[in-house]
């Protein structure tokens, strides 16, 4: 997978260089290219910025240095064209649904953006000749998109073949597609089996992997109910099996 990221701010994607996505990109499963916005202005000052048409507080990012960045980045008669996503406090709400279709694409193209936004033009425009996503991580304002972009980021390259040591561990994750949708997970236990006078449940001991899976799934329902109860009306009924009738 392809990913560019235009920013104001290139020093923030250091930490794509370590840990899982650095090996992801070591290993060749992700090429990313970082690029400052500020390649795209002529001005002496470098200016991407500019007041609010309508007046208001803060600045508006303009839209000339985006159009060229975007048009360099993905060129308009390039044979394919990328995905572009702009993580903005207005934007749909991402999910590890989104983050699993997005796994699947070959070109994810990020716009970072920041102060009161970017000129609406600019999406309007891109729109004009690519799939265009303004996504949200929650209710909540940032400084820039840079954080959101390393969030998505991390979010969908976990989810890339062979970037994750176990793929196992994906399918039980919170919110996976099928068993665990709509479930967050619940406590997780390692040796020694005795902590500060603390036990770990027996049933966990037992080697009983069916009374383990359904422990595990009361459990997640549990959390889930205590946590995030709007997410159980989400909830397959079918996927409650008897034995979670009774939680
Ligand atoms: C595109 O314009 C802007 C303007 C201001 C901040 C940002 C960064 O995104 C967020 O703050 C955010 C993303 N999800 N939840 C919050 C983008």
């Amino acid at each position: 997978m392809r990913l560019d990221i235009v920013t104001i701010f290139p020093d923030y994607f250091a930490p794509l260089d370590v840990s899982l996505l650095g090996k992801a990109r070591r290993a060749g499963l992700l090429d990313v290219h970082v690029h400052d916005l500020r390649e795209w202005t002529h001005d002496r000052h470098r200016t991407v910025d500019d007041t609010p048409y309508g007046g208001g507080p803060g600045m508006v990012m303009k839209p000339e240095p985006w159009g060229e960045a975007l048009d360099t980045v993905a060129p308009p008669d390039a044979p394919r064209t990328p995905r572009l996503l702009v993580p903005t406090p207005s934007g749909r709400p991402f999910t590890q649904a989104m983050a699993a279709e997005l796994a699947a694409e070959e070109w994810l193209v990020f716009a970072c953006g920041r102060y009161e936004g970017i000129d609406t033009r600019v999406v309007e425009d891109a729109r004009t000749r690519m799939r265009v996503d303004e996504v949200s991580l929650g209710d909540f304002v940032l400084a820039g998109g840079e954080v959101a972009v390393l969030v998505i980021v991390e979010a969908v390259g976990r989810l890339l073949p062979g970037v994750l040591g176990n793929a196992d561990s994906v399918a039980d994750d919170s919110f996976a597609p099928g068993a665990m949708e709509s479930l967050i997970e619940g406590p997780v236990y390692t040796k020694p089996p005795m902590w500060r006078e603390r036990a770990v449940p027996d049933v966990l001991l037992s080697g009983n992997h069916g009374a383990i899976a359904r422990w595990r799934r009361d459990e997640a329902l549990r959390r889930t109910a205590r946590n995030r109860p709007e997410l159980l009306v989400r909830l397959d009924p079918a996927l409650l099996d008897k034995h979670d009738r009774r939680v």
